[in-house]
């Protein structure tokens, strides 16, 4: 039997956040392996028009949750939606709620945060500081509680180029930019943004930086940890492979190269590729969840989530798996023949934007508007060249990030821990992974059936055709262009026509 499943047995169990990505398979893997805890409390908002319970028998009811419901039947019993937005003081709970969670939360995970690099400071200030000191003192006001678990992540010091379990301090300190919050208009707060970042790349590891000081400041005697996963990817064993269910990191990418829009991208092809599968995260987080618990450490332990120190994979080894699953598992109705390369530079990396990127756009918007449709192709294809940018910053640095501590959790679980919640990374086939992963975003993202993979193919050889037929037009309309200006280009003409019988 697991020793950590049955220290989460009658357990009360409160996880923000639980409606993400990481929170959905923290939950599903709770109560997958602690059939018998007492009850799971998610915080949820009303969102796209969907009430708390609409939304909650959506997560039940997906592909996800399926292995979940026949070990924990009683599974929608044991989950307990509250109303709340992080948004709000007070998170806009009720009062009943608050006293239920008050006095029965045993273990606290907080996934909850903005996750978009390009948010307006206030949001990640509110969403991903703010937020955490409001949890924290509501915490401290728990009896029963006795462990706080912080989801931060690997990049909230991707300012520097090696980074411990440790928390490094920030030059202004997080209460003094939650109460300027108060009362900067946003204009003063965009204009300051800069300077407050510094050297991050954007206003979400600043925040999750920020976060993590407020944890250690005001935790008080709480029993508290750290998780920072790294760039969180597809599921790796379980429930399945595969499994995800956003456009974050790799996935929004793998679909714009799989669907024949994203032909470049600029990255350093040997810079390691720190992708972690959202499992491994969630098994970690468990872990460290009843290790804190149990074995109360003196201080706040951090634990990196990541893989590029104990099994690297870098940018080249990742694309070039990427295209050949996309090669043999293609997505179906493609712009363009799926190839893709990356660009090192950025005049090159300019270049092909327009000439690989923009410039078809345009020409197919042209044939949009001459068939008598609304063209939409290159506004799609600068929305989707500002989302790159935005993540080029992570494709083209490295981090060394410390393990210590995540070993140490490793060797203190007994084998069937290491089995049911298994977070040794060093196991992980990195191409087995990534065309599982790619697969993945086919079945779970976009929604298609294999079995139209023959039909995905022969869209393929008609795109490849077409694009023979146009690129051997081009050649013709230009050298005839060349023919009718250069007696050079005559001579030559004349001279190959009868060796071709042109
Ligand atoms: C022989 C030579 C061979 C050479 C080798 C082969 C070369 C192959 C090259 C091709 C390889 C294929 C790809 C391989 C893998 C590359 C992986 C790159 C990984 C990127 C690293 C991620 C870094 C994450 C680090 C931090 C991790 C965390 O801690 S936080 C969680 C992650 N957060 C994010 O990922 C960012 C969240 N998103 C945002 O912040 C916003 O989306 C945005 C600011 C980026 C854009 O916001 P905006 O409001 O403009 O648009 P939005 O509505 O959000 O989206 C716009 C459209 O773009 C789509 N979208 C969204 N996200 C992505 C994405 N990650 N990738 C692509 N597309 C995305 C979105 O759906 C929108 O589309 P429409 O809805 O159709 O308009
Ligand atoms: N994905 C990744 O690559 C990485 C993620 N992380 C961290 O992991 C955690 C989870 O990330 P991930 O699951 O990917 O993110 P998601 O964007 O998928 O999930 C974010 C969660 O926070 C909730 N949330 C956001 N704003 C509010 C609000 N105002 N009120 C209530 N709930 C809110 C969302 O609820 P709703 O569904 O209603 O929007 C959702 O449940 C975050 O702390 C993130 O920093 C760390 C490293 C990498």
């Amino acid at each position: 039997m697991s020793m950590i499943a049955a220290f989460y047995s009658n357990k009360s169990i409160l996880i923000t956040g639980a409606t993400g990505f990481l929170g959905k398979v923290l939950m599903e893997k709770l109560f997958r392996t602690s059939p018998h805890l007492k009850v799971i409390y998610i915080l949820v908002r009303p969102k796209s028009g969907q009430t708390l319970q609409e939304r909650v028998f959506q997560i039940l009811n997906s592909k996800l949750f399926e292995k979940v419901k026949e070990v924990c039947p009683n599974v929608h019993e044991k989950i307990r939606p509250i109303s709340a937005d992080l948004n709000q003081r007070d998170f806009a709970i009720s009062k009943e709620d608050v006293q239920e969670l008050l006095s029965c939360t045993n273990i606290i995970f907080h996934c909850a945060a903005t996750v978009r690099f390009d948010a307006h400071l206030r949001e990640a200030v509110q969403l991903n500081v703010t937020a955490t000191q409001q949890l924290l003192l509501m915490a401290s006001q728990m009896p029963k509680l006795e462990a706080f678990i912080h989801i931060s992540t690997a990049f909230s010091n991707c300012n520097l180029s090696h980074i411990d379990e440790v928390i490094y301090p920030c030059p202004v300190e997080p209460r003094k930019i939650i109460d300027s919050m108060e009362w900067l208009d946003d204009s003063i707060i965009e204009e300051i943004t800069p300077k407050l970042i510094g050297d991050r790349p954007n206003t979400y590891t600043y925040t999750k930086a920020l976060g993590e000081i407020v944890v250690q400041q005001e935790s008080g005697n709480l029993n508290v940890a750290i998780v920072r996963p790294s760039i969180v990817g597809a599921t790796w064993q379980e429930p399945f492979p595969g499994w995800v269910d956003n456009l974050n990191g790799p996935s929004g990418l793998i679909i714009a190269t799989g669907k024949g829009f994203l032909r470049s991208i600029k990255a350093t092809p040997t810079a390691v590729a720190d992708v972690i599968p959202v499992d491994t995260v969630v098994n970690l987080t468990i872990a460290v969840g009843w290790y804190t618990a149990v074995h109360r450490p003196k201080s706040t332990l951090i634990y990196h989530s990541t893989s590029g120190n104990l099994n690297p994979c870098n940018w080249y080894k990742m694309g070039l798996q990427v295209l050949a699953t996309i090669e043999k598992i293609p997505f179906e109705s493609a712009f363009r023949r799926p190839n893709a390369d990356f660009t090192t530079n950025n005049f090159t990396t300019h270049y092909w934007n327009t000439v690989s990127h923009r410039v078809p756009a345009i020409i197919y918007d042209f044939y949009l508007r001459l068939t008598g449709r609304k063209p939409r192709m290159l506004k799609l294809m600068n929305r989707l060249l500002k989302t790159i940018s935005m993540l080029e910053y992570f494709i083209n640095h490295s981090w060394e990030w410390s393990t210590n501590n995540t070993e140490m959790l490793l060797s203190e679980l007994s084998p069937e821990d290491q089995r049911v919640f298994n977070f040794d990374v060093r196991q992980l086939n990195w191409l087995e992974y990534i065309e599982n992963y790619v697969l993945g975003v086919k079945k779970y993202l976009l929604k298609e059936d294999l079995a139209g993979i023959p039909k995905a193919k022969q869209h393929l050889r008609r795109l490849r055709n077409i694009h023979y037929l146009f690129n051997t037009a081009l050649f013709l309309i230009i050298w005839r262009l060349l023919i009718a200006r250069s007696q050079m280009a005559r001579n030559v003409w004349f001279f190959i026509c009868p060796l071709f019988k042109l």
